[in-house]
């Protein structure tokens, strides 16, 4: 571990936001889950989400530039469990689904804790998480074909919440409670000695300045 390497992994983390997610409801391509992934990188996303029914951890595909080191996924057995848990945790959350009740998606205000739901290839959003969203959102399509590829929506979307974060200066500041950064940091710098740490049930030690363990 650098210096630099450290100073970089601290610039990141300085500009994580918890309050801003993406639920992934049966997207199962990995590519797809993938390129998501790497725009919730680039946008500061702390933690994903997706449902996936067998339970299996998703697969990553190269599209993803490695995101899946620096965004932590958590996957739900179903969309119910999904949504309790982020409305539990404050989440208001949009689903990007093009039915009659959507609303334009910049119509929004996503410096308030926002999940983005994103529907299957195939089939969309399903009506049961539909339901349990608390709106619809869509991007205006004004060409022959009716939707956009699943990552592309994901994009267009996480980045007017960035727009409109860096506007309202939620980069400007480290949003992550001082625990979730601590440790968070050490999994970044450290991920080996943090892996065998968690198996022993061991706490992280401290790093110095520049990123040695103490
Ligand atoms: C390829 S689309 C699925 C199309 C599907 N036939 C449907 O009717 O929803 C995959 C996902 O991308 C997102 N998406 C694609 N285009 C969108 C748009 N114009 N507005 C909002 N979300 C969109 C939605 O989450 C959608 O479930």
């Amino acid at each position: 571990m650098t210096p630099e390497r450290y100073r970089r992994l601290r610039d990141v983390l300085d500009k994580r936001q918890p309050d801003l997610t993406v639920l992934m409801e049966n997207v199962h391509k990995p590519h797809n889950l993938s390129a998501i992934l790497r725009t919730a990188d680039a946008v500061g996303v702390y933690e994903a989400h997706a449902v996936n029914p067998t339970g299996g951890v998703p697969t990553f595909h190269d599209t993803s530039g490695g995101s899946e080191k620096w965004v932590y996924l958590r996957v739900h057995p179903n969309v119910e469990a999904a949504l309790e848990h982020l409305k539990g945790r404050g989440f208001t959350v949009y689903a990007a689904n093009l039915s009659e009740r959507a609303v334009d998606y910049r119509e929004v205000d996503y410096t308030r804790p926002s999940a983005v739901l994103l529907g299957a290839e195939k089939w969309g959003v399903s009506p049961r998480a539909a339901e349990l969203a608390d709106a619809d959102v869509i991007i205006p399509m004004m060409g022959m074909v009716q939707s956009l590829n699943v990552s592309v929506a994901a994009a267009v979307i996480l980045f007017e919440a960035q727009c409109q974060r860096l506007a309202a200066g939620l980069y400007a500041r480290p949003r992550l409670d001082p625990e979730t950064y601590r440790r968070t940091l050490f999994e970044w710098a450290y991920p080996r000695e943090a892996a065998v740490l968690r198996r022993q049930g061991l706490p992280y030690p401290p790093l110095d300045e520049e990123g040695r363990i103490v």
